[in-house]
């Protein structure tokens, strides 16, 4: 028997996937690590916790088995986070997460200094989350610290590069970071000279797909592995997410619910134009692309409820009877801006509320609520998929959230979709698996994996009354933001 390991860097938990020729899941692991929030706003992690999380999990994975019989590892990763790395490549700082909005100066300066060029090169406007924001924010605030760095990586790279000792980023990932030319696919020489950064500061491009090396003999042994693996690149996790669901063409939509939330639809043309209204960046597939737009704290704000109001249950518990709750959640409405929004509201000001609280409402109508306000604020992002004329028929939906099935209700009933979900629900870690099998050659394309690989579970389709009912309260939830925006600014002072 041989096997490929899939890993999903997330922002909870690095998960292990160990998968065989035959696309099935013979063993999973996983290891969480802290997330750090100095100030509001602000959000970090150290990076090489993701290191010895990673080493960790893959021990425990392949204690089982033959080490030789692992033939290639792949990485799906957080995206945009800021790793900077001195002349010994080691970072100088924690790394800045992708929903840490302490960057809004900095947006407000490239869209300033790069003009028309910011979304004809990067294709994206300049939002909070993106890395070049945070690098601008390090030199500006932190020049000590800029001053020892000499590249960057983002998370899943900053991984393989202790793993195997070589700097890489691949395209999927590289195009959150506002410094790619992403239909031409290099690093923009225009955004680059705007900011004043070396070309050598940028790491070697290369696709998802693509052998950058084997295991330096100390990870090998940690980790287990033999150091004949062979490693491969690797991609953003929404990336890998449409890839472990088989979003391989045009037609089919992704929602993920993990810390973020998103949904996503495959481009092959990259000149489709959004407008900046949602993000567009490459695939993991060569020469394919994405538009999706994200929810900064889905997951999150159910994780945050169930840690302040149900800290000793399991979601499981927390989420008991839900099911018996009717849509609507007896008039109680949440919006989900726990940590400021990117889609369609990039506001890094705005937070969360709770509208319509009554005297007869118990805890698990705030659940509900809390798991309503997060698909509305998805549902936001499939309108503007269909607005710009996609079809939304058919969903795919992955991550934490993907394994309540009522929420999975839910989300056909208010995105007026058929939604399905995959056995297993881990679509990145999956995703980064069958990069491996690919660039092992076990299969002439990714479209060939797919169709051995991913496995569909259950269908949810459309409840016609819950969905009117929805249609109803969703037009009432997108009041909320422009009328809670005035008083959230105001109480920024007290934050
Ligand atoms: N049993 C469950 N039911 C519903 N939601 C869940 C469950 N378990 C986890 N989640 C949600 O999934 C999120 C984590 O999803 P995951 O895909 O693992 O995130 P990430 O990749 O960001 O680490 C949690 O924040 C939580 O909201
Ligand atoms: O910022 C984005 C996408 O632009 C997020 O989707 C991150 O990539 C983090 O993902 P999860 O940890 O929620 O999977």
């Amino acid at each position: 028997m041989s096997y490929v390991i899939g890993i999903d860097l997330g922002t909870s938990a690095v998960k292990a996937l160990l998968v065989d020729r035959d696309g099935t899941v013979a063993a999973e692991a996983s290891r969480s690590y802290p997330l750090f929030h100095e100030r509001s706003g602000w959000s970090e992690q150290r990076a090489d916790d993701w290191v010895e999380g990673t080493l960790e999990a893959i021990a425990e994975l392949v204690s089982g088995i033959d080490a030789s019989s692992v033939e290639g590892i792949s990485f799906s990763g957080q995206m945009h986070g800021l790793v900077l790395l001195d002349q010994a490549g080691n970072p100088v700082r924690n790394a800045i997460l992708w929903n840490d909005t302490r960057t809004t100066e900095q947006c407000r300066e490239i869209e300033h200094t790069l003009g028309d060029k910011l979304l004809s090169v990067t294709r994206n406007p300049a939002l909070e989350g993106f890395t070049l924001p945070k690098i601008l924010w390090v030199r500006q605030y932190e020049p000590d610290a800029f001053n020892q760095a000499v590249s960057f990586l983002l998370p899943k790279d900053y991984v393989r590069y202790r793993l195997t000792g070589q700097l890489h980023m691949d395209y999927s990932d590289a195009a959150g970071t506002l410094m790619l030319d992403v239909a031409g696919k290099e690093w923009s020489q225009d955004v680059l000279e705007a900011f004043g950064l070396p070309a050598s500061f940028c790491p070697p491009l290369v696709e998802s797909h693509g052998f950058v090396g084997s295991l330096l003999p100390e990870a090998a042994a940690k980790a287990g592995l033999s150091e004949l693996t062979k490693v491969f690149a690797g991609g953003a996790d929404n990336a890998c997410g449409a890839i472990g669901s088989g979003i391989l063409s045009e037609g089919l939509t992704l929602c993920s619910i993990g810390t973020s939330g998103v949904i996503l639809s495959y481009e092959n043309d990259e000149s489709s134009d959004y407008k900046g209204k949602v993000h567009f960046f490459n695939h993991g597939k060569e020469d394919a692309f994405y538009a999706m737009g994200v929810t900064l704290a889905a997951g999150y704000s159910l994780s945050w409820f169930k840690k302040t109001f149900a800290p000793t249950e399991s979601f499981d518990q927390l989420l008991d009877g839900v099911g018996e709750v009717k849509p609507g959640a007896g008039g109680l409405l949440f919006t989900p801006y726990l940590v400021g929004e990117r889609t369609p509201h990039a506001d890094s000001a705005i937070r969360a509320s709770f509208i319509g609280v009554d005297g007869s409402h118990e805890r698990i109508h705030f659940a509900r609520a809390v798991m309503e306000g997060i698909t509305f604020s998805l549902n936001e992002s499939v309108d503007m998929l269909r607005s710009a004329g996609k079809s939304v028929e058919k969903i795919v939906s992955i991550g934490g959230g993907a394994q309540n099935p009522v929420w999975l209700q839910m989300q056909a009933n208010i995105f007026d979709a058929t939604v399905v979900s995959l056995e297993n629900e881990q679509g990145p870690g999956l995703g980064a698996a069958m990069l491996a099998a690919y660039g092992c050659g076990w299969f002439e394309s990714l479209e060939a994996c797919s169709e051995r690989f991913v496995k569909y579970a259950s269908e949810y389709t459309p409840e016609p009354e819950a969905v009117q009912t929805y249609r109803e309260l969703f037009g009432i939830y997108q009041q909320v933001y422009g009328q809670t925006k005035g008083l959230n600014e105001a109480l920024v002072a007290f934050r």
